[in-house]
């Protein structure tokens, strides 16, 4: 915790006494996130007289996808990168985009390589994935970065799962012997989530869609982490009273509308700390990707 803003909902102080049922107010966060990222940006061009580059991939044309890669080009040029899209047709071959990855990787005003995801069925996810350069690879997918987080040497971590960290951290409690429970198992989220609570001294239980009881082992969780992908599958009566509850799906209900993984409205009944959908995880997966292409920008000129 630091600062004198608050990211809670509700007028709510960002430390010492807990209101209940609070809102974490992921846009507010990613905000202060994205705005010291401009500072760090501002020192980078001032040093080294470029930008932070962040080039963004986008093959074929899924309409969430085109707005997703959008505002990830727009938030990397409003902070003062160099964030550029590159659009390639659902047609492309898997050679085409290895030889862009490739080129992306030897242009040294490239600091950071994102492919959105998913790719086309005809194109390998691992191979596309490996053939980013580890040091630019600022989703912090490639094996060698999964490999460190795991070996507690991380460089480069995975957007999602920092930005959950970032939000635990803005409500005070500490994870230090805390019970966290984490539903889902994916690389992307589950999986990285899981080592940087370890690494926070947590005690930490991977919850997936063949755990037995998994309701009665969501109800253990001091800090309960969902991302499954269910629109609403997590009920009020899973969560412990006063727990921290972040919820990383992104689903559209019957009626069209965007949730999350949790039902917030039963949940919020219980949780001391809750993130909505929209304005919570979203945000800060973000801003953590803009934090990352900083941190590559300062590690490759460092020869890092
Ligand atoms: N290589 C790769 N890296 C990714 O990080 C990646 C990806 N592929 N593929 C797709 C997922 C999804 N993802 C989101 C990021 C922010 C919001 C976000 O900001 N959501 C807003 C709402 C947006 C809306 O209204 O639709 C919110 O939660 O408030 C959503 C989804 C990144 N992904």
């Amino acid at each position: 915790m630091s600062g004198s803003q608050s990211s809670l909902g509700g007028g709510a102080p960002a430390s010492g006494v807990t209101p209940p049922n609070s809102l974490l107010d992921g846009k507010a966060l990613a905000q202060k996130v994205r705005d010291e990222v401009r500072e760090d940006v501002a020192r980078f061009v001032a040093k080294h007289g470029r930008p932070p580059g962040l080039d963004v991939i986008l093959v074929g044309e899924d309409a969430a996808s085109v707005v997703y890669t959008r505002n990830k080009e727009k938030a990397s040029n409003e902070v003062g990168m160099r964030g550029r899209l590159h659009r390639l047709p659902a047609e492309t071959s898997e050679a085409e985009l290895l030889d862009r990855i490739a080129a992306l990787n030897a242009d040294e005003t490239v600091d950071g390589i994102l492919v959105q995801l998913p790719l086309p069925k005809h194109i390998r996810e691992d191979l596309v994935i490996e053939a980013v350069s580890p040091a630019k690879d600022v989703d912090g997918f490639h094996p060698i970065n999964a490999g460190r987080l795991a070996t507690g040497k991380a460089s480069l971590v995975p957007c999602t799962p920092t930005g959950c960290m970032r939000l635990i951290a803005e409500t005070g409690r500490s994870l230090e012997g805390a019970r966290a429970v984490v539903v889902g198992r994916s690389n992307i989220v589950g999986k990285p989530m899981a080592m940087l609570l370890l690494g926070a001294n947590a005690t930490v239980t991977m919850a997936h869609s063949r755990t037995k009881d998994l309701p009665a082992v969501c109800r253990e969780a001091d800090v309960l982490v969902v991302a499954v992908g269910r629109a609403r599958m997590v009920k009020g009566d899973w969560i412990k009273e006063g727990a921290v509850v972040i919820d990383v799906g992104m689903n559209r209900d019957e009626s069209g509308k965007l949730c999350g993984d949790v039902d917030t409205e039963s949940a919020r009944t219980r949780a001391s700390f809750i993130t909505p959908v929209p304005g919570g995880v979203g945000p800060m997966t973000i801003a953590c990707l803009l934090q990352n292409t900083a941190r590559a920008a300062w590690a490759r000129v460092a020869g890092g």
